[in-house]
């Protein structure tokens, strides 16, 4: 008998092509995501040697980052910058191959939105892309992470890339959240306990009952801020809630194909007795929803809770950074969250812009008008997402009620594009970065669920979404 092993393990034992003395090893790549902004280069760098992509067909390409979302980006891009990258992705695509779509394209969005919905992020693979969210994919049951520029060149050229293994941890969420408590608060407590470097030379596989009872959405909205933790990559074992969301996606296997890749997906779980390095445990009963007060994702606390006193923190460096955090953010300790009043709202971005997120803001907005004094915008994931949420009457609902409905991108998530905010604009965000400068020059960013962003939006300021009616 074999030693037991972790899920993350057993992906990457299936996927060495060669192991050095060292521990270096050469991972084969089932899956390779592209987008405009770290990808020129590499191209560039295959043209230079007169080198090909290796595999076209396992390679997929997207513009996301730097699209506009407003209607009359059909009629070209007006911003020089963005439109100069996104047509050397287009031009790229072209030349080598690879599959693109444009944002022209109804399947076009976020990269880690669009992969999983065509089917082209499978339970048990390698997945990689030149961003650092690609950890979203793990969601699967798949090992997948970001990787630099001259990675994706290599990826490109040999659909293999150099790897060391990292350590296993396990961060298992007992019991079941309580209502108004989600997928995004589970994952900013997490990252609140273990720290923004907690999960440094760690894979992360998150497990529990909590977890299990997630939908594919709200499990990727965990695996997406693995980064934020620190681990490069989060896993969930696949089980049948994600059979049943893969099963009839364009490229999922079909037939027999189907029969036999669910037969290898069924293995695909932690061995018991497997060793992790690192146990997490949390009690998803006793989360409230969360909303971060400062510029880093670690700065959780309570709606119900107060803006914390930095003068409490030992560290001395740690202790001058938050106080730094507060001034950014310009906040004062002892103000209670929910008199945090705010300008801007965004919901979207690849850790909350998919269809149930979007349900779930309806559910909160519906009937209900955002505050005179806020400016929010919804902006879907990807333009299928758009597609069912019209179906579904939803976008009704948030142009009734005031919301900016957009065309699908990273948007304000980051300012890369024309959606940002003003200096000292703050803003209740679904996104998973609250960095300085993150959704623009002096922005100030507070980390939210769905939910609690559209209650945010109708009362101006931050609400316990708990006693939301
Ligand atoms: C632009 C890209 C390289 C970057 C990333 O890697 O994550 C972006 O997606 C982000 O979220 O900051
Ligand atoms: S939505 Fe935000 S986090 Fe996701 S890929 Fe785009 S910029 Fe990065």
């Amino acid at each position: 008998m074999s030693a037991p092993r972790t899920l993350y393990d057993k992906i990457f034992d299936d996927h060495v092509v060669d192991r050095q003395d060292d521990g270096t090893c050469l991972l084969y790549i089932d899956r390779h995501l592209v987008h405009e902004v770290t990808s020129p280069q590499a191209f560039e760098g295959l043209r230079m040697t007169g080198r090909t992509v290796r595999h076209p067909e396992k390679t997929l390409a997207v513009v996301d980052h730097n699209v506009p979302t407003s209607k009359d980006r059909v009629n070209g891009i007006k911003n020089e910058e963005s439109r100069i990258q996104v047509e050397a992705l287009a031009k790229n695509a072209a030349d080598f191959g690879v599959e693109y779509y444009s944002e022209k394209d109804r399947r076009q969005g976020i990269v880690h939105i669009i992969g999983p919905e065509q089917g082209f992020t499978l339970p048990g693979m390698t997945i990689v892309c030149g961003d650092s969210h690609t950890s979203t994919h793990g969601a699967f049951g798949a090992l997948a992470h970001g990787i630099g520029t001259s990675e994706v060149e290599h990826v490109l050229a040999t659909q293999t890339l150099i790897q060391r293994k990292a350590k296993n941890m396990l961060v298992q969420v007992d019991g079941q959240l309580p209502p108004g408590v989600g997928a995004k608060d589970i994952i900013l407590a997490i990252i609140g306990e273990i720290g923004t470097a907690g999960g440094t030379g760690y894979v992360i596989e998150y497990a529990g009952e909590a977890i299990r009872s997630l939908s594919m959405e709200g499990r990727m909205t965990i695996c997406n801020m693995s980064i934020e933790g620190g681990a490069r990559a989060g896993l969930i074992a696949p089980d049948e809630t994600t059979f049943a969301y893969v099963k009839d996606k364009p490229r999922a296997p079909k037939g027999a194909a189907w029969d036999m890749a669910l037969d290898y997906w069924k293995t695909l779980k932690t061995d018991e007795g497997a060793h992790f390095d690192r146990v997490v445990r949390l009690d998803a009963a006793k989360l409230p929803p969360i909303v971060t007060w400062g510029s880093s994702p670690e700065d959780v606390v309570s709606v119900t809770g107060e803006v914390p006193d930095p003068a409490k923190i030992e560290d001395e460096n740690k202790r001058a950074s938050k106080y730094r955090a507060l001034e950014y953010m310009g906040l004062t300790p002892g103000t209670k969250m929910t008199d945090v009043t705010i300008d801007r709202v965004f919901i979207g971005s690849c850790t909350n812009g998919r269809i149930e997120d979007l349900r779930q803001v309806a559910a909160v907005v519906e009937g209900k008008k955002v505050n005179p004094k806020v400016n929010a915008m919804i902006v879907p994931g990807s333009g299928l997402v758009k597609a069912q949420a019209e179906a579904e009457g939803l976008d009704r609902i948030f142009i009734e009620a005031g919301f900016d409905w957009r065309e699908p991108g990273c948007s304000m998530c980051l300012a890369m594009n024309d959606d940002r905010l003003a200096p000292h604009e703050r803003c209740a965000s679904t996104s998973n970065r609250n960095f300085e400068g993150r959704q623009g020059f002096k922005g100030r960013t507070h980390l939210v669920s769905p939910a609690m962003a559209g209650a945010a939006a109708i009362a101006g300021h931050f609400v316990d979404i708990r006693d939301w009616s």
